[in-house]
């Protein structure tokens, strides 16, 4: 009785590890979670790769649902299961109460890492150890405009690191409405792109007038890591209201002032006049 959490990495069906998939094959249940992250292929592709039917676990089922799966496995010995978490199980999301609720009632917990945004995200060209507090910017709405993150922005700047920004990822949400209602009627899927954030960003910056960052703050844009058409651009924040990074995922980073010079390079490398079409 082993429960296996395995990060599939970035990207497609083919970024498991070699690892994660021996395991995979003999497990006897497979979930995926889908609401935290998504990968570039329908799960039609995994089940292919892997010989084996997955179970799409969503918000519900990792938090409410997981009990009873574990349960179920606590009583079954023989049973093995994976729980399929898209980049690294720990990063951005830790799913260290998953694993806790496991340990708690007995099971064995088996881990399998793999590349997250949090390590990929030096695709950029900024280095990774020279990143601050990573920040998430979630969708403001008309009551809700939190700025929370602008604070961490401007430590980090303030000791000369880079701030990797996560957007938000509203899948399979319900509007308040309906969950007063009691009405299992979902939202369809919102991922937030750059110039979403961007413009919350500025917004941000004109309320608190801080100084955290301007519209001139140099700032790299990522779309898709790791998928075959993978997007980096770079530019100066304002520009990114202007660029069409095309479908999710998406990823944010605001530059430190200072450069290192090879950083000057790789920001010079992607940086092209967003009024010119892309080649
Ligand atoms: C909660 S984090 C996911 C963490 C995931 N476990 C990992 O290790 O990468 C989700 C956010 O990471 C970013 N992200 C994840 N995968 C990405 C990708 N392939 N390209 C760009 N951004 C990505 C997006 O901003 C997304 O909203």
């Amino acid at each position: 009785m082993v429960f296996y959490i395995i990060g599939l990495g970035l990207g497609d069906e083919k970024d498991i590890s070699v690892k994660g998939l021996e395991i995979v094959k003999k497990c006897d249940e497979v979930y995926l979670e889908h609401y935290t992250s998504i990968l570039g292929v329908q799960k039609e592709k995994l089940e292919e790769l892997y010989g084996r039917q997955i179970i799409m676990a969503d918000r519900e089922m990792c938090e409410e649902g997981i009990d009873t799966i574990l349960e179920n496995l606590s009583k079954t010995p023989q049973k093995n299961v994976a729980f399929l978490v898209v980049g690294d199980p720990f990063c951005a999301t830790t799913h260290s109460d998953v694993q806790l609720r496991a340990i708690q009632l007995g099971i064995k917990v088996e881990i399998v890492h793999n590349a997250s945004i949090i390590n990929a995200i030096g695709c950029t060209g900024m280095q990774v150890y020279r990143f601050g507090e990573t920040i998430s910017i979630p969708f403001f709405t008309e009551k809700w405009r939190p700025y929370s993150f602008y604070e961490k922005i401007k430590k980090n700047r303030e000791m000369g690191l880079h701030t990797l920004c996560l957007l938000d990822i509203k899948v399979k949400e319900r509007t308040d409405e309906n969950i007063l209602k009691g009405k299992k009627i979902y939202e369809p899927p919102r991922f937030m792109s750059c110039k979403t954030a961007v413009e919350q960003l500025l917004e941000a910056e004109q309320q608190i007038a801080g100084k955290a960052f301007s519209k001139e703050t140099k700032c790299v844009g990522v779309a898709r890591v790791g998928f075959s058409d993978q997007l980096i651009r770079s530019g100066q924040m304002v520009d990114f209201l202007n660029i069409e990074m095309g479908p999710p995922l998406h990823s944010f980073v605001i530059c430190a002032d200072e450069l290192h010079p090879i950083e000057e390079d790789m920001y010079k490398f992607y940086n092209k006049d967003s009024s010119k079409k892309d080649e």
